[in-house]
C-alpha cells in the first residue's frame, strides 16, 4: 500500500504499561460509570483554559484577550442514523506533538500504582467507581464511550515556538499503541485542543443533545468560570409565511450565521444566533389555514450561563447545589459535612466572597503524615478568574490544612503574580479569617440540633480539634472548648460541661490517660475506684493527644487538670469534717505502721514511699506516680518511642522511681497481712526463716500485682511467676521440690539422612514402641533405647523393655 504524505509523518508509540492497565480498567469494568467521561474532558478543558490564562498574565502575546476562551460541545450523527462522533473543544493552552505523546500516553499522576492495584483488586464495580471519583480517570475516560479517539491540539505560538503546528494524537480503544501526527486539515483551530469521539454503538445516547446539555448540569455546571456551549439543533414547526424564501436564499441567511454557530461568541448568550434550515415538507395548497413548515434551528446554547455559587446570595442556593458544586469543584465523590458561605472585606477594605466547605472524609495522606500536609484546596480567585491554590507562606496551619475553600477577591489587581500575592495584606489576612470562619462552623455544628453531623463531626475531626488545640495557641482555647471526651459517667463531655458538673468543694478536673485502651476499660482502673464510687466525674483520655492537650492546657476555668493515677489527688471535701477525719486517719497511720515499715524494706527500688490510700475502694494497692514521675502511660509511651531524652540521665531515673505505693486500709488482704506483719517475732531466737520468707514473697506478688494493676510492669517476669508457682503449691499442699517429668518426643530424623524410597514413602502407621515414640525401620535395629516413665514425685513407675 502506498503511505499517503500524512501517513509517512505518523509516529507510533506504545503506551507506558500502566496505560494499558488503565485503559484495560475503564474499559472492562466500569460500564455503569459510563457518563463520567464527560465531566472529565470538561475539568481538562478548563485546566487548560485555566493554564492560558494564567500564562498570560505575564506573557500577553500568548493570549491578548481579544479571542474568546470557552469549552464547546458537539454532536455529529452519521449519516445513515447509526452512530456519530462526538467533539468537545477548548481554546486553551494546547500541546506540542511531545506534549500529546507524554501527557496522553504516560500516565504522570502519583497514586496512580496505588490505584491500579486497588481498582484490579476490586471486584465491586460501585467501589471502583468511588476510586475513579477520587482519583480521576482524566482523559483515559474517553474510552468509556469511544472506540477511537482523535485528539487535535495547537499551541499558542510564543517565543521559544514561534510557530506552532498543529498535531493529532489517535488510538482505538483496543489499541497499545498511538499515533501522533502532523493534522492533515492544517492549523484549524487557532489554538486550543478538539477531542474527537467516535462513539460505541452503545454510547450513542450522547449525541443528543438533552443528554448531553443534562449531563453538563449535572457534574459540571460549576466545574469552570469558563462558558461551556453545546451545539443544539431542533426542529419547530412555523407556519409557512416565514418562509417566504427560496431554498437558495435560506443557504444564503445560513451562510451569513454560520460563523456564529461554528464559533460561539464569548458574549453569544446576549446574541443568540440561530442559523435556519429549511424544508418545504408539502407543496403550497390551497387556502388558509396557513401551511406549517418543519424548520431545523440551531443554536450554541451557554450551559452554565449563572454566575458562580460563591457569587451568589446564600438565600436563593440550595443544599443540593452546594452538594453539587462540592463535589464537582473540589473533585470528590462524597457530599461535604457542612459548609459556610460568606463575605466580607478582609479588613483591609478588600471585598470578597467566600466558601468554606469540610469534607466528610480526610484524604489517606492527611492522616498517614498530617505534619507534612500541604493545603492545595484553598483556592484564590480574583474577579471569578482562579489564580493560585498556592499560599505560599501563608499556607494554613496543619491541623486546618484539609479545608477547601474557594476565595473570590474584588479589589486585588488581576496580573498580581505570585511572588506579590505573598506580601499582598489582604493574603496575610486570609489565613486567619479562614481559620476563624472554620471555628465558626465547628462551633455551630456542636451548638446545632443535627446530631447526625454532630456525630460525624467529633468522628472526623475529633482528633483535629485536639491537634489544633496543641499546634494553635492562639486558638487553643477555643479548639479545645470544642473538643469532646468520654468520662467515667458519659460518652462524651467537653471541658466546660465538667466544670458544670463539677460537686461542691470540688477543684480539680480528674483525668486518667492511657492512649488505645478502650474508654470502658479505662473505667475500671483502681486509680478511679473511689472518684467513680463517690460520683465524681473522671474524664477517660485514650487519644495519642489527649494527654498532651492536658499538659499544655495546665487548667481551664481556674480548675487544674489532676491526673487520677497521680499523687495530689483531692476530692476538695477533706476539710468538711477536719477534727473527726483527722483523728481517723492519725489513728490508721498509727495502726499500720509496722506494715508501712515493712513494706518500704520489702518493695526496695520498685517504689519510693508506701502510704495509705485514700483513692481505693475495693482493690488492695496500687502503684501511683508521684508529680514529676512517669505514669505508666507516659512510661510505655516512653518505652514505645524508644526516648532517648532523659534516658539513663538523673531525671529519667527519678522519674521512673518516683512511684508510691498505696495501701487501702480497708482491704481484708492489707488487714491481714498487717496481722502477719505484727505477728512476727522481734526476738532472733524465735525466728522462724521459713514463715518469713514465705511472707515475702506474698508480699513481693502483691507489689508485683500492684505493679500490673496499676499499667506497669514487673520488674522481673520469671521471677514473678517463679515465686506465684511457689505459693500456688502451698495453697493446694503439692511438696515445693516436686519435678515435673520434662520428657518429650524427639523430633524425627532429618530428612536428608533417609534414602530415597524412604523420603518419597509416606510414612505408615507405626505400632507403638514406646511412650508415644515411633522409630523408622532402618533405625530400629540400630538404635537403642530406653525410657522411663516417672510420677509426681520423680520416682519410676514402669520399666520399659529395650527395643
Ligand atoms: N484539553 C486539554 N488541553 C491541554 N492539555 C490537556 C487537555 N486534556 C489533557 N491535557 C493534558 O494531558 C494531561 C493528562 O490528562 P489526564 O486527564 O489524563 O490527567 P490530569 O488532567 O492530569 O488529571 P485529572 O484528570 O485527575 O485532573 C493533563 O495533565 C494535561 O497536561
Amino acid at each position: 500500500e502506498d503511505a499517503g504524505p500524512v501517513d509517512t509523518l505518523k509516529v507510533k508509540h506504545n503506551y507506558q504499561s500502566d496505560v494499558s492497565r488503565l485503559r484495560k480498567i475503564v474499559i472492562n469494568s466500569l460500564y455503569s460509570h459510563q457518563e463520567i467521561f464527560l465531566r472529565e474532558l470538561i475539568s481538562n478543558a478548563n485546566d487548560a483554559l485555566e493554564k492560558l490564562r494564567l500564562t498570560a498574565l505575564t506573557d500577553k502575546s500568548v493570549w491578548d484577550g481579544s479571542d474568546p476562551l470557552n469549552i464547546t460541545i458537539k454532536s455529529m450523527k452519521n449519516e445513515d442514523g447509526k452512530g456519530g462522533c462526538l467533539v468537545v473543544a477548548d481554546t486553551g493552552i494546547g500541546m506540542t506533538p511531545e506534549e500529546l505523546a507524554t501527557n496522553l500516553g504516560t500516565l504522570a499522576k502519583s497514586g496512580t500504582s496505588d490505584f491500579l492495584a486497588r481498582a484490579e483488586g476490586s471486584t465491586d464495580a460501585t467501589a471502583t467507581g468511588n476510586l475513579i471519583g477520587a482519583f480521576g480517570l482524566g482523559f483515559y475516560s474517553s474510552f468509556l464511550v469511544a472506540d477511537r479517539v482523535e485528539v487535535a491540539s495547537l499551541p499558542p505560538a510564543t517565543a521559544k515556538n514561534p510557530n506552532p503546528q498543529q498535531h493529532v494524537f489517535t488510538s482505538s480503544a483496543d489499541d497499545s499503541t498511538f499515533e501522533v501526527y502532523p493534522d492533515p486539515r492544517g492549523n484549524t483551530l487557532g489554538r486550543g485542543t478538539e477531542i474527537t469521539l467516535h462513539l460505541k454503538p452503545d454510547a450513542s445516547e450522547y449525541l443528543e443533545d438533552a443528554t448531553l446539555s443534562a449531563l453538563v448540569h449535572k457534574h459540571s455546571a460549576f466545574s469552570s468560570s469558563f462558558p461551556i456551549y453545546l451545539f443544539e439543533r431542533w426542529t419547530e414547526e412555523v407556519p409557512e409565511e416565514i418562509e417566504e424564501v427560496t431554498p437558495s436564499e435560506t443557504e444564503a441567511t445560513s451562510s451569513e450565521t454560520a460563523e456564529v454557530a461554528e464559533t460561539p461568541k464569548a458574549d453569544a448568550d446576549e446574541d443568540e444566533a440561530i442559523v435556519e434550515d429549511v424544508t418545504i415538507e408539502e407543496e403550497a395548497k390551497e387556502p388558509p389555514p396557513p401551511k406549517m413548515v418543519n424548520v431545523t434551528k440551531e443554536q450554541w446554547s451557554h450551559l452554565n450561563k449563572q454566575p458562580p455559587l460563591w457569587a451568589r446570595d446564600p438565600k436563593n442556593v440550595t443544599k443540593e447545589e452546594y452538594d453539587l458544586f462540592y463535589t464537582t469543584f473540589f473533585k470528590d465523590f462524597q457530599r461535604p459535612l457542612a459548609w459556610h458561605h460568606f463575605s466580607g472585606d478582609a479588613g483591609s477594605g478588600s471585598a470578597f466572597k467566600a466558601l468554606l466547605f469540610f469534607p466528610s472524609k480526610l484524604p489517606e495522606e492527611y492522616w498517614q503524615k498530617p505534619l507534612e500536609y500541604k493545603s492545595k484546596d484553598v483556592k484564590l480567585m480574583v474577579k471569578r478568574v482562579f489564580i493560585t491554590s498556592d499560599l505560599g507562606d501563608q499556607a494554613l496551619p496543619q491541623w486546618a490544612s484539609w479545608v477547601k475553600v474557594v476565595v473570590d477577591a474584588e479589589d486585588l489587581p488581576l496580573n498580581v503574580s505570585r511572588e506579590t500575592l505573598q506580601s499582598n495584606r489582604f493574603m496575610r489576612q486570609l489565613r486567619q479569617l479562614i481559620i476563624k470562619r472554620m471555628i465558626q462552623l465547628f462551633t455551630k455544628i456542636s451548638e446545632g440540633d443535627d446530631k447526625a453531623q454532630f456525630d460525624k463531626m467529633h468522628e472526623t475531626y475529633g482528633s483535629i480539634l485536639k491537634l489544633g488545640a496543641v499546634e494553635d495557641e492562639k486558638n487553643r482555647e477555643k479548639l479545645a472548648g470544642l473538643a469532646r471526651f468520654t468520662s467515667n459517667q458519659r460518652n462524651e463531655t467537653s471541658f466546660d460541661q465538667y466544670v458544670e458538673n463539677k460537686k461542691k468543694g470540688q477543684k480539680q478536673i480528674f483525668y486518667l490517660a492511657e492512649i488505645g485502651k478502650k474508654p470502658e476499660d479505662l473505667a475500671q482502673s483502681v486509680f478511679i475506684e473511689k472518684l467513680h464510687a463517690r460520683g465524681y466525674e473522671v474524664l477517660l483520655l485514650t487519644e495519642p493527644l489527649d494527654e498532651i492537650l492536658v499538659g499544655h492546657l495546665r487548667q481551664w476555668k481556674g480548675m487544674p487538670f489532676q491526673d487520677a493515677a497521680k499523687a495530689g489527688l483531692k476530692f476538695g471535701d477533706e476539710d468538711i469534717d477536719p477534727e473527726e477525719e483527722k483523728e481517723q486517719q492519725k489513728t490508721l497511720e498509727e495502726n499500720f505502721k509496722p506494715l508501712i515499715e515493712y513494706l518500704k524494706k520489702e518493695a526496695g527500688d520498685a517504689v519510693r514511699d508506701v502510704v495509705l490510700s485514700n483513692r481505693l475502694v475495693k482493690s488492695p494497692c496500687a502503684i501511683v506516680a508521684e508529680t514529676g514521675g512517669y505514669t505508666a502511660n507516659v512510661a510505655k509511651m516512653m518505652a514505645a518511642s524508644n526516648a532517648k531524652g532523659n534516658r539513663g540521665g538523673i531525671l529519667h531515673d527519678y522519674a521512673m522511681k518516683a512511684k508510691l505505693l498505696e495501701i487501702n486500709p480497708r482491704s481484708p488482704l492489707i488487714e491481714g497481712l498487717l496481722r502477719r506483719v505484727k505477728d512476727l517475732p522481734t526476738d532472733e531466737n524465735e525466728r522462724d526463716l521459713e514463715s518469713e520468707e514465705e511472707l515475702q514473697e506474698v508480699t513481693s506478688i502483691l507489689i508485683d500485682g500492684a505493679l500490673v494493676r496499676s499499667g506497669f510492669e514487673v520488674p522481673d517476669n520469671n521471677k514473678f511467676f517463679t515465686r506465684v508457682d511457689r505459693v500456688l503449691r502451698r495453697s493446694l499442699g503439692v511438696s515445693e521440690a516436686a519435678t515435673t517429668d520434662e520428657t518429650v518426643k524427639p523430633a524425627p530424623p532429618a530428612v536428608k539422612d533417609l534414602s530415597e524410597d524412604e523420603r518419597d514413602e509416606t510414612p505408615k502407621p507405626e505400632e507403638p514402641t514406646g511412650p508415644g515414640i515411633i522409630l523408622p525401620d532402618h533405625m530400629k535395629d540400630k538404635i537403642e533405647l530406653t525410657m522411663e516413665e516417672i510420677d509426681e514425685e520423680g520416682n519410676p513407675v514402669v520399666q520399659h523393655d529395650e527395643l
